[in-house]
């Protein structure tokens, strides 16, 4: 217990604070009570699983006894409660076992979907790599670090609690064995009783403090393996979802340079690991070795002045040996407390950037909705992340069937008005007035396209009403995609099967079967030709008439597609036109 202590004192107490809120969640949670009766059947199991290992102690005695005395009838006696007490431990060991994975996943489970949902809400994803670049990797703190963090929390939880009551029970019974021992002491005699238990606390004690010593750098270094191997990962994952570019650039050796960069801080990271691995298991080991013959030695004397027999002998050792592993508790797990401390760090990182960017920058953007169905913007100003002001004091308004043209130079800020106004964009002050319950569709540059069917494809985000195969090929008739007509049920990755021009077309798709009043596209006609973009938009303006658009983009055909134009200078300065 020192041991841990000792530990323990090391872990500041912000970290446990930390720690326990990550806990709480769970055993507070709806599910607390299934959790803590699942936990109280572990928790009994364990008490279980050290009483019996109490009464093999007390087995090993009669035992070594029996054959020190050549007693046949004695020795049959107890191997066959031997067999009994064997076969009620394997019993206990393996549900215990089994239900603490049960608890274990159980709380992953749960844990996943709490940290989804808030990943996913009020779309943190995306702030998150907006607003904190810290936050490396949060798909590995989801899927890595909830797993690592329950397993570690229960294995060292019920480790602490099963090595506490085996301490007590076996204190106890080793300070009964161990007798006194009187020892010359400056002329006259000292005696020690239970000395034993003393020798077992004090090996264990110097153990811990020297593992402690020679293990701390392992918690820093185990942080940062884990975020280099992700980022290595991250790099190839890039590779594959950037591939044609990187293979029409044939950018491969810039590529492969990159990723032995990143391997070489894995690789680097991992040889320090090792080095310290190497200090730390020199002693473990050592330590492991003496622990075996040293309490035969420590209770030796006794045996050779025949005060204890053999079973006395062996029944010390044991009990002995079980102390100082209840006692060593925290130098054999000390690469899993290392480990542990490095992931709560991680998930209270995680969890401390999403709350940060779940709350917009002060002052931001006011968003209200109207019950007439009118887009009204008033003393907009957007700023860039590190303050430069690329819009000011925007006034405009737009009512259902209108249209307007956002252009100006690239990197004027185009993009980001459309940002501003679906509410993703925090750094931005002013009034943004839209239609309370409209049915809004944002169109970007580069449509994304989910993995699945063609069908899903289309669809996405998911039909908010019912829509017949009919009226998708219906739809992508009219933008010229009837050659996949028939493929609605294959499965692909379209975005690197459809060419660019073909995606937007999808987005032109998705737009007609969604219907909605009101429209945003970033260039979403970029990629088609002029004849194609002509047909697009007329075909918006046939089939969606009430809808109002507003289109961003270069081009000066769009102009006759559009009632209004905003011209931005990228400097602040803004211009409306009636076209
Ligand atoms: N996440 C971001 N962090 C920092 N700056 C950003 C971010 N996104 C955009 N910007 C900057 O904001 C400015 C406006 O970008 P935006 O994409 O709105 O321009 P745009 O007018 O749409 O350009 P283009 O016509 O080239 O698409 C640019 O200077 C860009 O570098």
């Amino acid at each position: 217990m020192l041991k841990g202590l000792v530990y323990l004192s090391g872990l500041n107490r912000n970290f446990l604070k930390h720690t326990w809120e990550i806990i709480r969640e769970y055993w507070c949670s709806e599910e607390k009570w299934r959790a803590w009766g699942l936990l109280a059947v572990i928790v009994t199991l364990n008490l279980g699983h050290v009483y019996i290992l109490v009464l093999i102690n007390q087995w090993y005695n009669r035992f070594y006894n029996a054959l020190q005395n050549f007693d046949k009838d004695e020795f049959f006696s107890a191997l066959g409660e031997f067999s009994l007490l064997a076969g009620i431990f394997i019993i206990v060991a393996v549900y215990e076992l089994y239900l603490q994975q049960m608890l274990e996943i159980k709380w992953r489970r749960w844990m996943t979907q709490n940290y989804l949902s808030s990943w996913l809400k009020n779309q943190t994803y995306y702030r998150l790599q907006l607003i904190d670049n810290n936050t490396d990797n949060p798909d590995q703190r989801i899927s890595e670090d909830l797993r690592l963090f329950t397993n570690y929390t229960l294995r060292l939880a019920l480790g602490l609690l099963k090595s506490v009551v085996t301490l007590g029970s076996f204190i106890a019974i080793l300070w009964q064995l161990s007798g006194a021992l009187t020892l010359p002491f400056g002329g006259q005699q000292l005696t020690i009783y239970g000395y034993m238990v003393w020798v077992a606390v004090l090996y264990a004690i110097i153990g811990t403090w020297l593992t402690h010593k020679i293990g701390k750098p392992l918690v820093k270094l185990n942080f940062n393996q884990q975020r280099y191997e992700a980022d290595f990962r991250f790099s190839l994952v890039r590779l594959r979802e950037n591939c044609e570019s990187i293979a029409f650039y044939g950018g491969e050796a810039r590529e492969g340079q990159s990723f032995m960069i990143r391997f070489g801080h894995v690789l680097d990271n991992f040889w320090k690991i090792m080095q310290r691995q190497k200090q730390l298991t020199w002693f473990t080991s050592g330590y492991g070795q003496i622990a075996i013959i040293f309490p035969i030695l420590v209770a030796a004397p006794r045996y050779f002045a025949k005060e204890i027999q053999l079973g006395g002998l062996l029944q010390t050792a044991s009990a002995f040996g079980k102390v100082q592993d209840a006692l060593s508790f925290f130098v054999d797990s000390y690469p899993l407390l290392a480990e542990w401390k490095s992931v709560v760090d991680r998930l209270t990182g995680f969890i401390g950037n999403m709350h940060k960017v779940s709350e917009p920058p002060q002052p931001s953007a006011v968003m209200q909705t109207a019950s007439v169905p009118v887009l009204a913007v008033t003393g907009l100003n957007i700023n860039l992340p590190d303050g430069r002001r690329i819009l000011t004091e925007l006034n405009l308004s737009l009512t259902a069937g209108e249209s307007l043209l956002v252009a100006g130079p690239s990197g004027s800020g185009k993009s980001t008005l459309l940002r501003t106004l679906s509410g993703l964009w925090p750094y931005a002050q002013g009034c943004i007035t839209l239609p309370e319950n409209g049915n809004f569709l944002f169109l970007p540059q580069k449509s994304y396209l989910p993995l699945g069917t063609l069908r899903d494809t289309l669809l996405y985000p998911g039909p908010k009403r019912q829509v017949s195969d009919e009226e998708i090929t219906q739809a992508m008739s009219l933008c010229k995609l009837d050659w996949l007509k028939n493929h609605l049920d294959r499965i692909e990755d379209w975005s690197h099967v459809l060419s660019l021009g073909e995606q937007q077309r999808i987005a032109f798709v998705r737009a007609l079967i969604h219907k909605p009043e009101w429209l945003f596209m970033d260039e979403a006609t970029s990629a088609l030709d002029e004849p194609t973009e002509r047909v697009l938009y007329a075909l918006l303006r046939e089939q969606l008439p009430g809808t109002a658009m507003v289109s961003v983009g270069h081009r000066n055909t769009l102009n006759s597609y559009h009632q209004k134009k905003l011209t931005l200078d990228g400097a602040g300065n803004w211009r409306l036109l009636n076209l």
